[in-house]
């Protein structure tokens, strides 16, 4: 490659996802010339087939859902949701799929964009094929950050092609509610869709090979949510699982599904939500030494640890730390810290907690699954405690009986459980479910990351009364369940 034809960058970012963007604009913040390439929006999976749209598809679903329950509201609640503009509200929310806006904070950053397909090309360089048949090759003088995220898994079903079935970004994107739709897998994905399809008025069954919904949530979170898609009219088979699939063609062309218990199903569209695979298996992989389509292992700076030489990073869903865009971006700004002092020539800290290292991803990771009734959950669950042969002191409370949880909905149904170190007196964990529950996570983030002994929680006095109130319920459960 003549060294003319060559552009030149302190750090190359490839994929504008929110974490690419994250890494691009921490090390440009730093002072280093920065280009991130992106071969398709500006934004990535989380702004126009994730995130955003599928918020923007259950908020309505959810209000929906408990202003139709409430006394004195339901009666004011009579029609179904009005679907052409929940799909026009989630169009909006997802910039009708233009990252116009995305760009010109890109430019505003001072961070350079180059469209394309990218593929590393050996040591710090990376070559760009462009929508217009072009050849862009950049050279990195620090850093080469992949941020290229994940597409949906699919099984290998025959036929599938002949399918046509949704992913998640169908599932996401879609401009007409289905009549029927059929969902297999039991994850996040699954339950969102189901959830938000139904309200939307689609006829929903929900097919898992697993016994429960949602396998690494505590299980009475995963309960309370199976109920609440059953009482929807949501048709859940849980144990079961597709042996073949075929569109009919015709005027009918709906999907014949056989499951594995004998049963047939038809429906007009068919959702995979069957996991994620990483988008490596053509970013040149092979050129610096790594198997294509693998996950990119890091250490704790996001570095990768097979790659000599401290240049290569992976940072966000593609090194299979935390699926989350918020775990992500977090660790986006770790890594745009690690890129910035080791060009500065200063040392790293590898310590738990230090500005280099993404300890939240092993202790403390959050999450909300948006649906009814919301789970909010981070850290350890008691499998997880179980797993790892921690002890744990587990204490559960019924939101239900909480006073600010019956001002929010009078038939409240929620439980919360936290788990305790019982050596260190410190939260190693926390799931609530149950509604409005998504802004109560943050607090149980805090104690963890903070490692707040249990005894100055008690000082932490919630307000009455809110949902929160559920904080001094648990710690006297404890306290009594200790002096028992
Ligand atoms: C339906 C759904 C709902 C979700 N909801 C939530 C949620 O509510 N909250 C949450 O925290 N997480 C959610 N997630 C997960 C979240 O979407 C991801 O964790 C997040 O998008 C990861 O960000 P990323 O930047 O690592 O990857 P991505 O968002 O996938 O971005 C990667 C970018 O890299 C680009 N790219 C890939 N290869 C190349 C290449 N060779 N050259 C140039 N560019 C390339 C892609 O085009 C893309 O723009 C959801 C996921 C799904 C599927
Ligand atoms: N609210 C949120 O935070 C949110 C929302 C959506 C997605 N996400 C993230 O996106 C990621 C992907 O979610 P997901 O639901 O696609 O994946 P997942 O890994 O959570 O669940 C995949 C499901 O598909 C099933 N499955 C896998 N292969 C199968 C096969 N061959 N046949 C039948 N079933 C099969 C699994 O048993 C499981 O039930 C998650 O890790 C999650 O963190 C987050």
């Amino acid at each position: 490659m003549s060294d003319e034809n060559i552009q030149t960058y302190d750090v190359i970012v490839l994929g504008a996802g929110p974490v690419g963007e994250n890494v691009a604009d921490r090390t440009s913040a730093a002072g280093l010339r920065t280009v991130i390439v992106e071969s398709e929006l500006v934004g990535g999976e989380c702004s126009y087939w994730a995130c955003e749209p599928s918020k923007a598809l259950l908020r309505p679903a959810l209000l929906y859902g408990e202003a139709a329950r409430f006394p004195g509201v339901a009666a004011a609640v009579t029609g179904s949701l009005d679907s052409v503009a929940v799909l026009k509200h989630r169009d909006r929310m997802s910039a009708d799929w233009n990252d116009a806006d995305q760009v010109g904070w890109l430019e505003s950053a001072g961070i350079a964009l180059v469209r394309g397909h990218g593929r590393l090309d050996g040591v710090r360089q990376v070559t760009v094929a462009t929508p217009d048949g072009g050849t862009v090759r950049l050279r990195a003088r620090h850093a080469v950050a992949v941020c290229t995220g994940t597409r949906a898994a699919l099984p290998p079903l025959p036929g599938l092609d002949a399918l046509r079935p949704w992913t998640s970004r169908e599932a996401t994107s879609a401009r007409e509610v289905p009549r029927r739709l059929a969902v297999v897998g039991a994850g996040v994905v699954a339950v969102e869709m189901a959830t938000a399809w139904r309200a939307l008025g689609s006829e929903v069954v929900l097919i898992a090979r697993e016994q429960r919904l949602l396998a690494r949530v505590e299980p009475f979170a995963a309960e309370l949510v199976a109920d609440r898609l059953r009482a929807a009219g949501v048709d859940l088979r849980l144990g079961s699982g597709v042996v073949s699939a075929e569109r009919a063609g015709g005027p009918d062309d709906g999907v014949h599904l056989s499951l594995t218990d004998g049963t047939r199903i038809v429906a007009d569209e068919l959702l995979f939500a069957t996991g994620r695979a990483p988008r490596t298996d053509d970013i040149g992989l092979e050129t610096v030494g790594l198997a294509s389509g693998t996950w990119l292992t890091t250490d704790d700076s996001c570095t990768v640890t097979a790659v000599a030489g401290d240049w290569l990073y992976a940072v966000g869903d593609v090194n299979h730390r935390a699926l989350l865009t918020h775990q992500g971006k977090y660790q986006a700004r770790i890594a745009g810290r690690v890129i910035a002092d080791r060009a500065a020539g200063r040392e790293l800290d590898a310590a738990p907690w230090s500005p280099h290292a993404a300890t939240a991803d092993l202790r403390a990771v959050p999450q909300v699954v948006f649906t009814e009734p919301e789970i909010a959950a981070v850290g350890l669950t008691t499998e997880d405690a179980a797993r790892a042969g921690r002890a744990v002191d587990v204490v559960d409370y019924d939101i239900g009986r909480v006073a600010g949880a019956i001002q929010h909905d009078p038939e409240y149904r929620g439980r919360a459980r936290v788990l305790i170190d019982p050596e260190r007196g410190v939260l190693v964990g926390a799931t609530f479910a149950g509604a409005g529950v998504a802004e109560l996570l943050h607090s149980a983030t805090i104690a963890i990351t903070g490692e707040i002994p249990v005894e100055r929680l008690w000082h932490a006095v919630p307000s009455f009364p809110t949902i929160s109130e559920v904080w001094l319920r648990l710690l006297e459960t404890y306290r009594d369940q200790q002096s028992r």
